[in-house]
């Protein structure tokens, strides 16, 4: 029991809106980028990589976005496809913008940082007249990510998926998904986030997400209830608040909270556990686990991809979530 229905009769499961990007993960690790020499090139972006970790759960995952008209456009669809995810939401630019690039330094498994190359980039010219509502509603959920809304066009495209998802009954997740680079200021994003937030059924973000959508209308951070509580005035069901290593807590409209404590792992570098976290999460919430449940199955996909070198090729299988939920140590919340 979650709170969150599903129309089963769709043939998609999830349509994933927003970046899809490339990430060039330091190869040399423990060290600065400075004297970094080597990158491997994987699939990025945090809505790419839910959808990735999604679909690789075994589930029916579609893609709405923009790639640019260039190699790394055709290797992101290529690799898409290879996962079967469907594409045909996928536009390709023509005006000539680039692919989003993210170089990650690993100078220890707890110190990790992003460097975004992020003028000019394909995602954010994706198009209100690039959302088809006729694709939006074959599907029972859609996730929506924060940094779309960073820009125009790609504001009001996310903006016009919200308005058909809420049509049909498309059960709608929020990732927050802050990234500074792609902003001008936090009050923008503090205005853009709650105005989507107020349309979602689901909204998942670190504290110091909310703490940016708060500090505006409120002047400073709220407690992880209060924050909560604010969305059930909306159309929200249920608030999640993830706490990096220390875990996550959720809270539903009808009262209750649930805390998730985290999986030990040999930590090899820190991002990735928030996108795969979120993939291994609405995957238990629309395969019928409780939100206990859920997050525990978030937890885990999260410590797997955090103890490997990239984000979206070290998603779990659901074998190998499995596996690792009975092998590896699971650290309960602290109270
Ligand atoms: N060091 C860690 N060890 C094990 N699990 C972790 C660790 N850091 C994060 N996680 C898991 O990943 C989830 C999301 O991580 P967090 O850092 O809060 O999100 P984000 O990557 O979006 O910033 C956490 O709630 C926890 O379950
Ligand atoms: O989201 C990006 O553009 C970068 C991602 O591809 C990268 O893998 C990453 O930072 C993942 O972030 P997290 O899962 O939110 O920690």
């Amino acid at each position: 029991m979650n709170l969150l229905t599903f129309h089963q009769d769709r043939p998609l499961d999830l349509i994933a809106v927003g970046r899809l990007c490339i990430d060039l993960n330091a190869n040399e690790i423990n060290r600065p980028m400075e004297e970094t020499r080597t990158f491997t090139k994987y699939v990025g972006g945090s809505p790419a990589n839910i959808a990735i970790g999604f679909a690789r759960l075994g589930q029916k995952t579609g893609f709405i976005g923009k790639i640019a008209n260039d190699q790394m456009g055709r290797f992101i669809l290529d690799y898409l496809q290879k996962n079967g995810i469907d594409t045909k939401g996928i536009a390709i630019d023509r005006t000539g913008a680039v692919t989003g690039l993210a170089f990650t330094e690993i100078k220890s498994p707890e110190d990790c940082s992003i460097l975004m190359y992020r003028d000019n980039v394909a995602d954010l010219k994706l198009h209100p007249l690039d959302i088809d509502e006729d694709y939006i509603k074959q599907s029972k959920a859609l996730l929506i990510s924060g940094t779309a809304l960073a820009q125009s066009p790609s504001r009001e495209a996310v903006f016009l998926a919200l308005e058909y998802a809420v049509k049909h009954g498309v059960t709608v997740f929020f990732d927050l998904d802050y990234r500074p680079y792609t902003w001008t200021d936090e009050a923008e994003t503090a205005v853009y986030y709650n105005l989507a937030a107020e349309k979602c059924d689901v909204v998942i973000g670190t504290r110091e997400e909310f703490n940016i959508m708060e500090k505006l209308l409120n002047g400073k951070e709220a407690h992880d209830h209060d924050t909560a509580s604010r969305w059930f005035s909306f159309r929200a069901k249920m608030v999640v608040i993830k706490h990096g290593g220390a875990g996550s807590i959720a809270y539903t409209k009808d009262g209750k909270s649930y805390r998730s404590g985290i999986f030990r792992t040999n930590v090899l570098k820190t991002f990735g556990a928030g996108d795969s976290y979120a993939s291994a999460f609405i995957y238990g919430l629309m395969n019928g686990r409780d939100v206990a449940e859920a997050m525990k199955l978030g937890s885990a996909s999260a410590s797997i991809v955090i103890s490997r070198h990239s984000c979206s090729d070290a998603m779990p299988t659901l074998q190998e979530l499995q596996h690792h939920i009975e092998t590896a140590i699971y650290e309960p919340a602290l109270s």
